[in-house]
């Protein structure tokens, strides 16, 4: 089998290395934002979606659990966690021991997650987002007479002809971000170069209406049933303040009693319960040899 995969692109994001471990021999379509990707398989443009959900330093990427609850429906049919090293670089003509930028460039989330080296050795310095990590790499290359660098991977520095100055920037060492397959079908993941970690299902739940310890019911359906949840996180709903619903990750395949049985519960509650996927996890346990993926993608 094999797909079209829409991204977040360009070339180098953490996106396509997270698409380089699962889909490794399919083709890939860069898209500028991520409802791009969601909207290019919504009109049938791509055949999957790849795109980012949660960082572990900066938690849920808002703007794809919003599009996906609020604009499109579009199944999760698989997961991947990858590790993430940001790196600060510069284009290679400046005068790299005395170079101190003017401006930096990054995706948003991948500048929370140097906030402490930011703080501490640029402080004062403006940070200017960028649609993603390669695409503040890709503008550094472009303009190589200004004072500017960005932060963005080491996949990123090889594609645009960066030099990292200052490598693994990131504050904290245990920097992963989880991604998710979105697809109308179901995806095989016959070549996929990750770990299988297992199964997860995900579930959002809107609360009756004030209803109090509504909440703590949700969780004790999951709960009496030893149902094992990874997260679980309150979004707005975006129709007025203190509206909220939740999404909840399970850790196990939708089975025929236990989930059915606890969907019900929630739903004789007064919730409005919709499943968003079921479907297989997968891990990078270490870092990718970026060589070889550049070499690939030339
Ligand atoms: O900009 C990129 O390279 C992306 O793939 C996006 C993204 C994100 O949205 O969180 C993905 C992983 C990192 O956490 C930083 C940025």
């Amino acid at each position: 089998m094999s797909y079209s995969i829409a991204f977040l692109g360009p070339k180098a994001t953490f996106t396509d290395l997270a698409v380089s471990r699962l889909f490794p021999d399919d083709a890939k379509i860069p898209m500028a934002t991520i409802p791009e990707c969601m909207d290019a398989v919504v009109d049938g443009q791509a055949d999957l979606a790849v795109v980012p959900i949660e960082n572990a330093l900066e938690g849920s990427v808002n703007i794809t659990l919003d599009y996906l609850v609020h604009e499109v429906n579009l199944p999760i049919s698989g997961e991947i966690i990858t590790p993430i090293q940001q790196h600060f670089m510069v284009h290679p003509d400046n005068d790299i021991p005395s170079f101190v930028p003017d401006v930096i460039y990054s995706h948003s989330h991948a500048i929370a997650q140097c906030h402490k080296f930011l703080h501490k050795e640029l402080r004062g310095i403006p940070c200017e987002n960028t649609t993603s990590t390669a695409a503040a790499a890709q503008l550094v290359m472009e303009q190589p007479g200004k004072k500017i660098a960005a932060i963005a991977n080491e996949l990123a520095a090889a594609e645009y002809g960066l030099a990292i100055t200052r490598p693994n920037i990131h504050d904290f060492s245990h920097n992963h971000t989880k991604f998710v397959v979105l697809s109308k079908s179901d995806i095989q993941y016959e070549n996929c170069l990750a770990t299988r970690r297992g199964d997860k299902t995900t579930l959002m739940v809107m609360l009756p209406a004030d209803h109090s310890g509504a909440l703590h019911q949700v969780l004790s359906a999951f709960a009496w049933r030893k149902l094992n949840l990874s997260k679980i996180e309150s979004r707005p709903m975006k129709t007025g303040l203190g509206n909220y619903f939740f999404i909840i990750d399970l850790e196990m395949k939708m089975d025929e009693v236990l989930i059915p049985g606890a969907i019900s519960e929630l739903e004789a509650l007064g919730c409005n319960v919709t499943l968003l996927g079921s479907y297989p996890s997968f891990m990078v346990e270490k870092s990718v040899d970026i060589a070889e993926i550049h070499s690939k993608m030339m």
